[in-house]
């Protein structure tokens, strides 16, 4: 585990973004290829919106997601909305290479089940995701795994749906912890007072039903990548 603390949260965005655009080249000159999951959330999308200067292939780039708000398609809550504003429309990645999990008006209708269950066949082939891009919740949420869910334990399958979500909206659809560590990096990026508290007991070793966010980990390495108010109690 490393952890990185910067003064600011917009200092954090755009030393994240140098780091994911090295980590990514370097994926691509290893095996001509990358891929990467993206995450929702403030931190997620300045990230995102620092990575648009970067210079990188990307063609050979695959964009999945980690977690996605179940509402209809191009709606300003959504994740992937948010991440084609920040990022995917301005850099020429190839459009067959981004794959968004289904808004609830797409062809698996308002059945967040069967969405959760597209994006696992999806990912049926994909053995691992260079760099898995989380957030984190006041509580300790990361993606859409929110403590206490059912969601949090599911071991056999890749996608859930989740539903009452504390954080609205309430119907999502997320990567469970072990899809999450098929990651070879896991990087977990917050700021801000709030979010002190879980990211000191994350690190203090917490109970992953208890505090989701202490259960994302990758292979190789996991990040924690902090603001210092978000490094407070560390
Ligand atoms: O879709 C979402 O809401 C997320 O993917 C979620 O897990 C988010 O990353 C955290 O809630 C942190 O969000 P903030 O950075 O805005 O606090």
């Amino acid at each position: 585990m490393t952890t990185f603390v910067y003064e600011t949260p917009d200092e954090l965005a755009s030393a994240t973004a140098d780091r994911l655009a090295a980590a990514l080249a370097s994926a691509q000159a290893e095996r001509g290829t990358a891929s990467v999951v993206l995450t929702g959330g403030r931190t997620g999308i300045a990230v995102l919106t620092a990575l648009r200067s970067a210079t990188l292939d990307w063609s050979s780039l695959d964009v999945y997601w980690g977690d996605e708000r179940f509402l209809p398609a191009g709606d300003p809550e959504r994740n992937e909305t948010q991440a084609r504003a920040a990022l995917l429309d301005h850099v020429p990645v190839a459009p067959g290479r981004v794959h968004p999990m289904a808004p609830s008006d797409g062809e698996y209708g308002d059945d967040p089940d069967a969405a959760a269950e597209a994006y696992a066949v999806l990912l049926k082939d994909v053995a691992s995701f260079d760099v898995c891009l989380l957030g984190v919740g006041e509580e300790g949420h990361t993606a859409s795994l929110f403590p206490g869910s059912p969601g949090v334990q599911e071991t056999s399958r890749a996608v859930v749906a989740v539903r009452d979500c504390p954080k609205p909206p309430p119907t999502r659809v997320s990567l469970t912890l072990p899809t999450i560590r098929r990651a070879t990096d896991v990087w977990l990026m917050t700021t801000g007072d709030a979010k002190a508290e879980p990211v000191a007991a994350a690190l203090a070793g917490a109970n992953e039903e208890d505090l989701p966010a202490a259960g994302a980990r990758g292979k190789r390495d996991t990040l924690w990548i902090l603001d210092r108010a978000a490094a407070a109690r560390l």
